[in-house]
């Protein structure tokens, strides 16, 4: 198999996630379209979706499933998204699409968060793929300079505007051996508007695909 037949095992395995009923929170990339795809074959149980970014919005559309306002719910019962890193703790980088802000407030919002992946995003240690940071526009020198000072080389994601108008900061060298503590010390950076550490809120359950079959696994 190769790596989109992977994301596509490891996201139709969600679908054994999805509540009758329910409205689903739906992350972003390539791995969630293939969820996407898979959820239209069963969209006549579901209430709908929360989407964390517009080309997520764009794909639930096209399949005529129904897209709520996060603004107008209270609690989600599950959130699906894929992951650029993940590792044992299930703490994780994301972002890699740029959607990182509302992919982590609709995260927030949700009990469970479930992560499809290729086998490839298992990581002992986060920190070979770049972090992403966004950033407000006017603060970008200066968040720069900071994420410098904490060790790490930022490079501006060139050509690239955020759903919410903002910049995005690749930051890589970073040594990320305290995820948590790391999140909230880049998050305290002003202009910082999130960063793609995913580790104070990090999945529940991995769906984890290679090539003998997808390996389901649960955060203690
Ligand atoms: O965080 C994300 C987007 O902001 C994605 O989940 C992450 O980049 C993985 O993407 P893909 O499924 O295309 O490998």
């Amino acid at each position: 198999m190769n790596q989109d037949e992977l994301k596509k095992a490891a996201a139709l395995a969600a679908l054994d996630y999805v509540p009758d009923g329910a409205i689903i929170g739906v992350g972003t990339g390539s791995t969630v379209n293939h969820f996407i795809d898979g959820l239209a074959t069963i969209k006549s149980r579901i209430a709908g979706a929360v989407s964390s970014s517009e080309a997520s919005s764009a794909r639930l559309r096209a399949h005529g499933i129904a897209l709520l306002a996060l603004t107008d719910i209270d609690e989600l019962p599950v959130y699906v998204d894929g992951a650029d890193e993940i590792d044992g703790g299930f703490a994780m980088i994301k972002g890699g699409g740029g959607a990182l802000t509302r992919e982590k407030i609709v995260a927030a919002v949700a009990r469970r968060f479930v992560c499809i992946c290729d086998a490839s995003k298992r990581v002992a240690t986060l920190g070979r793929f770049p972090l992403p940071v966004e950033v407000i526009p006017m603060a970008v020198r200066h968040v720069a300079r900071e994420l410098t000072a904490l060790g790490g080389r930022p490079q501006l994601r060139e050509g690239f505007v955020t759903d919410n108008g903002n910049l995005i900061l690749d930051v890589h060298d970073l040594v990320i051996s305290d995820p948590q503590a790391l999140e909230s010390t880049i998050n305290q950076i002003t202009g910082v508007v999130t960063n793609g550490l995913f580790a104070r809120r990090g999945a529940d359950v991995l769906l984890l695909a290679a090539a003998g079959g997808v390996e389901r696994l649960e955060r203690y």
